[in-house]
């Protein structure tokens, strides 16, 4: 048995009583997290981390990820999606290799390390590489293969067994820090048939499911003409978006990336069957896709979690950018600077997030994963500190995340990342991306 001290912490423990305790301590015997509390520690420990009145609090959940497009950072910008993707992304993600998915992965999970991130939904294609980069970095993944159909029968024959063979072969592995979710692209990309396949596949096999949905005015006005009504509603036509079995004991979750342009009728529904909105304000901010109504989901009711979409669109994965924008953006937007207050976007990027990943994470209690992370206060950036979450949301940033645990393994302690060898990472998946924008520019110009 392994039993780590985090001693003289400011802990943000993001339980139901949002419980705050200052020069507290945590206990962790192997996986769990057995106490947290002030006062003084006994017993012993095989390790003790003194937090120095540093920020202790649960790691943050990145619910939209692309992970293995961390090699397209950059590749295209300052374009609408639809062109976007159409004329640069699909046809860059056409030359993809699994070695180059793999070392994007293995680049993903290193910056999410060194950004505070212990957890994260992806949607992707070499999904095997991803899950083995996960099981290798040591954070938590729920992973989905994306699959588009495309409107046609046999593709999406063939997309729904890739998806299941993910969720068969890596459900439950790494300890538990790999789990699956089925991933049917969007509702512009794949029919309502396919879609209902994909949520019938997951209500079979106990897992959950994962779709972007409602991403631009586009995809409203595209569904409204072919079916006169929203992608909201001509999901729930089947049923897409019940989270409760049929028995309404057993269910799954449904994760909805994006949800820009939600009516207030869609925004009811989804309080109603406990849909978890992704929001990802960087990425809709960035292709111009529009400001997701999120103040108003909130006050509906809806569990709304945060996410930086993949590093093309973002173009990185720090959740600390992403806190500060999503709060910043509902203000510009209400013109109401009480919308989306610190508090609630913290609760976003750590249990809103950790409802969709693992349950038993999110929140620093006994009987919980031992997922957080250490905030470094000594920062120049971070004096004074009058308000926690202020400071976190404000003014903050990724690179003050000093030490992570996750799974009660020490990933990145003092700085130092543990689970890898950087230096590596980064070489490797420099090479993997000039060689996949090569193959790409070569391929654009053979088509002529
Ligand atoms: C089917 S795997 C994921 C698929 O989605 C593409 N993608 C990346 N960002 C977005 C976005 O913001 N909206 C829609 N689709 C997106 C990615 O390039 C893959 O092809
Ligand atoms: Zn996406």
């Amino acid at each position: 048995m392994s039993r780590i001290l985090i001693k003289n912490a400011h802990i943000l423990t993001m339980d139901d009583n949002r419980t705050e305790i200052q020069n507290g301590y945590v206990v962790i015997e192997n996986d769990l997290i057995t106490k947290v509390s002030d006062g003084n520690p006994s017993g012993f420990f095989d390790k003790t981390i003194d937090a120095e009145g540093n920020i202790v609090m649960p790691g943050l959940s990145n619910t939209h990820t692309h992970l293995g497009m961390t090699l397209l950072r950059g590749y295209a910008d300052d374009m609408v999606l639809s062109d976007w993707l159409q004329k640069e992304i699909w046809p860059a993600e056409a030359e993809l290799t699994a070695e180059d998915v793999y070392w994007g992965s293995m680049l993903g999970c290193l910056e999410m390390i060194r950004s505070g991130t212990t957890a994260f939904c992806d949607m992707y294609f070499f999904m095997d590489e991803t899950a083995k980069a996960v099981e290798k970095a040591g954070i938590r993944g729920c992973l989905s293969y994306g699959m588009i159909e495309l409107f046609d029968e046999e593709r999406g024959n063939s997309e729904l067994i890739k998806g299941e063979r993910l969720v068969k072969e890596w459900q439950g592995k790494a300890n538990g820090r790999i789990t699956t979710m089925y991933g049917p692209h969007a509702p512009n990309t794949c029919s309502k048939e396919f879609i209902a396949r994909a949520k019938k596949a997951a209500e079979r096999d106990g897992v959950g499911v994962h779709i972007h949905v409602l991403e631009t005015e586009d995809e409203l006005n595209t569904m409204k003409k072919n079916y006169g009504v929203c992608s909201v509603h001509h999901l729930d036509s089947v049923n897409f978006w019940n989270t409760k079995g049929d028995d309404l004991t057993a269910g799954v979750d449904v994760l909805a990336a994006h949800c820009v342009w939600m009516s207030d009728g869609d925004i009811k529904l989804f309080a109603e069957k406990g849909v978890t909105v992704s929001h990802n304000p960087i990425s809709n901010m960035k292709l111009s896709s529009g400001a997701a109504p999120i103040q108003k989901m909130l006050d509906a009711g809806v569990n709304v979690a945060l996410g930086t979409d993949g590093c093309a669109s973002n173009n990185n994965l720090n959740m600390f950018e992403e806190m500060k924008t999503a709060a910043l953006l509902q203000k510009l937007v209400t013109t109401d600077p009480e919308a989306l207050p610190a508090k609630a976007v913290v609760e976003m990027a750590t249990r809103n997030g950790a409802k969709v990943i693992d349950k038993k994470t999110g929140a620093l209690k006994a009987g919980n994963k031992a997922d957080l992370i250490v905030v470094d206060t000594k920062k120049a950036n971070a004096t004074p500190i009058f308000d926690a979450y202020s400071h976190l949301v404000y003014s903050a940033a990724g690179s003050d995340v000093k030490t992570m645990i996750v799974d009660g393994k020490i990933l990145m302690e003092d700085y130092l990342v543990l689970s890898m060898n950087e230096n590596e990472v980064i070489e490797k998946s420099k090479a993997c991306a000039i060689g996949l924008a090569k193959r790409a520019k070569d391929k654009k110009e053979a088509n002529g």
